[in-house]
């Protein structure tokens, strides 16, 4: 709410207060710690070995071996929590997407390594069968459409493997109807109701995800594009819509993805629902502040603080982002 000056220049000048580093500082709004922070790493097959990624400069792909070290630096930083995700080579997608609810995936066998040497890391997954989907798409396809409630059935067995190996948070981002409340129900039924749901629930048909899916391999996969699922861009009122449903349906903390072009979202949603509310800087934001950066045409370091910062100011609770250990190092001075 817009505060009216009490009083007219120059009984008030607000310069005064921005002119000393601690005048700035006793009057600071927001504030951001490494607590703020979920970092997504991607994971290969294989043993001490990692993998760049092109399209996001200075992120690889790692090992479990080299995950699990990852996750001691990681909490070493005070980072709370990590997000997984897998890449999988042609060789294990399939139009079955049997893989993807395998005890011994990729994301299932390092959440076990993890927990195992780093237990107070809290892990949160990804829920979606793109990883493991001969056409790249989260859900089934059947006669060129994405079939919503096969794929429900899929994801819950997904679900309840990765609360098997232990997930702390699971990561619903496959934007079917109806998949928050049977996950959920499933939970509850085979003894992991203490497992909690961060519902990408917000989650629009973004260009912003192009570098990503060439870091797990879906870019070549993916057939045609994934709007007949995900939010239009054009569309606050729905994504608001989509908070609610999935908060009913069993949701325990919400996101909004991508996060600075959709500000005006995590705004709304943290003002409406007042729920536990995450952003996802996702892969072509990174792309753009670290592309940038490495020319020379930004100061790396300080657009992506600002950028961190926007989202704690529009209300969110924390952020995922490839740049966490980054940031985390930079707020320990
Ligand atoms: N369900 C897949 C998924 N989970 C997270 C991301 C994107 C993350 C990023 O771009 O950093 C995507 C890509 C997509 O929906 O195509």
């Amino acid at each position: 709410m817009p505060q009216p000056f009490a009083a007219p220049y120059p009984l008030s000048r607000p310069r005064r207060l921005r002119r000393t580093p601690a005048l700035r500082a006793m009057t600071r709004e927001t504030a951001m710690t490494p607590d703020n922070l979920i970092w997504p790493i991607f994971l290969q097959a294989g043993r001490d070995e990692e993998s760049a990624i092109a399209s996001m400069p200075g992120v690889s792909r790692l090992t479990v071996d080299r995950a699990v070290e990852a996750a001691r630096e990681a909490h070493g930083l005070g980072i709370p929590a990590m997000c997984l995700f897998p890449y999988t080579g042609p060789e294990s997608r399939t139009e079955d997407c049997a893989e993807a609810w395998s005890d011994d995936n990729l994301t299932n066998t390092a959440i076990r390594a993890i927990k195992d040497a780093v237990p107070e890391m809290a892990l949160m997954t990804d829920i979606a069968l793109d990883p493991y989907n001969a056409n790249g798409h989260d859900g089934f396809v059947v006669d060129g459409e994405i079939v919503n409630d096969p794929t429900v059935e899929a994801l819950v067995k997904m679900a309840l493997a990765q609360a098997r190996a232990g997930a702390d948070i699971l990561g619903p981002s496959d934007m079917m109807d109806g998949r928050i409340g049977a996950i959920r129900a499933a939970l509850e039924a085979e003894g992991h109701g203490h497992v909690a749901i961060l519902s990408y629930a917000a989650k629009f048909a973004s260009a912003f995800y192009g570098p990503f899916r060439d870091a797990v391999g879906a870019s070549g996969a993916l057939k045609g594009d994934k709007k007949t699922y995900q939010i239009d861009p054009a569309n606050a009122e729905e994504a608001l819509r989509m908070v609610g449903r999935d908060l009913s349906e069993g949701a325990d903390m919400v996101m909004v993805k991508p996060g600075l072009s959709y500000l005006d979202i995590c705004a709304r949603v943290k003002e409406a629902y007042g729920v536990p509310t995450f952003a996802y800087q996702v892969s072509g934001e990174y792309a753009m502040i670290e592309g940038a950066a490495r020319n020379g045409w930004v100061d790396g370091d300080r657009v992506m603080m600002e950028s961190l910062l926007a989202f704690r100011r529009a209300g969110c609770d924390g952020v995922l982002t490839y740049f966490a250990p980054r940031a985390a190092r930079i707020m320990a001075g």
